[in-house]
């Protein structure tokens, strides 16, 4: 942006790092100054949760909001059905309607936590509603006349399919289209003139700015987020054991406040400006600590992040508990905890499928490796030998506080 933003959304969203690309910021920015905006982000049900690389486009739902406007979360009940090919090397697998209507209640939950849905506040809606019901030949008539398939062909989505040689089926191209007429739809139902996403949906997104600009001779605007990567370069939100979830079902609020405590040093201050609501000069304090206090700023982190997913006392307990299990060894009951059938103790539970079921190593070889290697530990002594075994007797007397490093820590139970 040429000339620093003005409005209260942009000079917030652009001093805590949301800010990547943006259509056109100067327009947009009056725009905002002007009185309250409706936005909206599209989140597809690939799954039953979102994960920690959806929170920087739900936190930017709730900047918006915390600034007088209003966010539209749009779940994508019919793009689901199509698979965005942004962002992917190949074509995801196909979900029946079955598994999109159970992702979609695993996703909705998430949003009641961030947003405000009180009369005339945030909305929520799902494509589904007019995607499913449109007909062919009109659509095409319509709405496929005002795309240039020569322009489809350089949108990345597109592009880097054909430039590397990966497949990229009709279906999947015809991504592009719905969720531009997605804009039409929602300037048309309820004045949205502005669309966020990850910097991944860029072309998606002009594509549909200028569908409503030619249809209804109005302008839309288009906004991304960078694509956070940490410090050691990979895509956040995803570990080596999996995505980090955002529903408590997959990733305790325990293990979620861990996440956030174990963050590279040198991503706690864009961490704390991004995820969580801290003032910007009581983010650079905390960001300029420097050797052992640079801990104290990544609980900040974990607890002010934990919070606004779980709840304030959520956060608090897994503080606590964490300073507890670290700080003075001992076994808290509100580690995650993992249960073991009585048949799998009786006839001796090995430690290394243990670790797997418990989500602590991802097959039995590794498991077995970080034996090995003195990485496990049983109630806090080291276990050496790979075919060791769990016993009824040794959880009978109450749970087996079973770790991988300093740490992950799980609670092993008898059913
Ligand atoms: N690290 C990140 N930084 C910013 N945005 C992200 C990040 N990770 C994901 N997103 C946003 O969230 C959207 C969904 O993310 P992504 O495609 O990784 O999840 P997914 O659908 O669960 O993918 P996969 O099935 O490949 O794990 C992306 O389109 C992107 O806009
Ligand atoms: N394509 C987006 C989701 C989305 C769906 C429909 C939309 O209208 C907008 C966005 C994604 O994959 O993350």
């Amino acid at each position: 942006m040429s000339a620093a933003p003005t409005s209260d959304f942009l000079r917030e969203a652009q001093e805590r790092g949301f800010i990547h690309q943006i259509t056109d910021a100067a327009a947009l920015d009056a725009r905002l100054k002007a009185g309250p905006v409706a936005a909206y982000i599209g989140f597809d049900c690939t799954a039953d949760s979102l994960h920690v690389g959806h929170l920087l486009s739900i936190m930017l739902l709730r900047l918006f909001q915390r600034t007088g406007h209003r966010p539209v979360v749009l779940i994508g009940g019919g793009t689901t059905k199509v698979g965005d090919p942004s962002g992917k090397d190949e074509a995801r697998r196909l979900l029946s309607e079955a598994e999109i209507e159970a992702n979609k209640a695993g996703i909705r939950r998430t949003f009641d936590a961030f947003l405000d849905f009180g009369p005339g506040k945030a909305l929520m809606l799902d494509n589904a509603e007019w995607l499913d019901s449109l007909l062919y030949i009109p659509f095409l008539r319509d709405i496929g006349r005002h795309f240039s398939v020569n322009r489809m062909l350089t949108m990345d989505s597109v592009r880097l399919r054909l430039e590397r040689d990966q497949p990229l089926s009709f279906l999947e191209f015809n991504y592009m289209l719905l969720q531009a007429y997605d804009f039409l739809e929602l300037y048309r139902r309820h004045g949205v003139i502005l669309q966020m996403g990850g910097s991944d949906q860029w072309g998606n997104i002009i594509m549909g700015a200028d569908l409503v600009r030619r249809l209804e001779g109005a302008e839309a605007f288009g906004l991304t987020t960078p694509l956070i990567t940490t410090a050691s370069g990979a895509k956040m939100g995803k570990t080596a054991a999996g995505a980090v979830w955002l529903n408590p079902e997959r990733v305790s609020p325990y293990d979620y406040w861990q996440f956030w405590r174990n963050v590279d040093d040198a991503d706690v201050g864009r961490f704390l400006a991004l995820f969580t609501e801290l003032p910007m000069a009581e983010v650079r304090r905390l960001a300029a600590l420097r050797g052992a206090e640079v801990n104290e700023a990544k609980k900040v982190l974990a607890t002010e992040a934990t919070a606004l997913r779980h709840g304030r006392a959520a956060a608090e307990l897994a503080a606590e508990t964490a300073r507890r299990t670290f700080e003075q060894g001992e076994t808290a009951e509100t580690l995650p905890s993992v249960t073991l059938p009585a048949e799998m103790l009786a006839a001796g539970a090995p430690v290394a499928a243990v670790l797997v079921r418990a989500g602590l190593a991802k097959s039995n070889s590794e498991a077995r490796r970080l034996v090995a290697q003195g990485g496990v530990r049983l109630n806090d002594a080291p276990v050496t030998d790979p075919t060791a075994t769990l016993t009824a007797e040794m959880v009978a007397a109450g749970p087996v506080k079973l770790s991988v490093g300093r740490k992950r820590h799980v609670l092993v139970r008898a059913a």
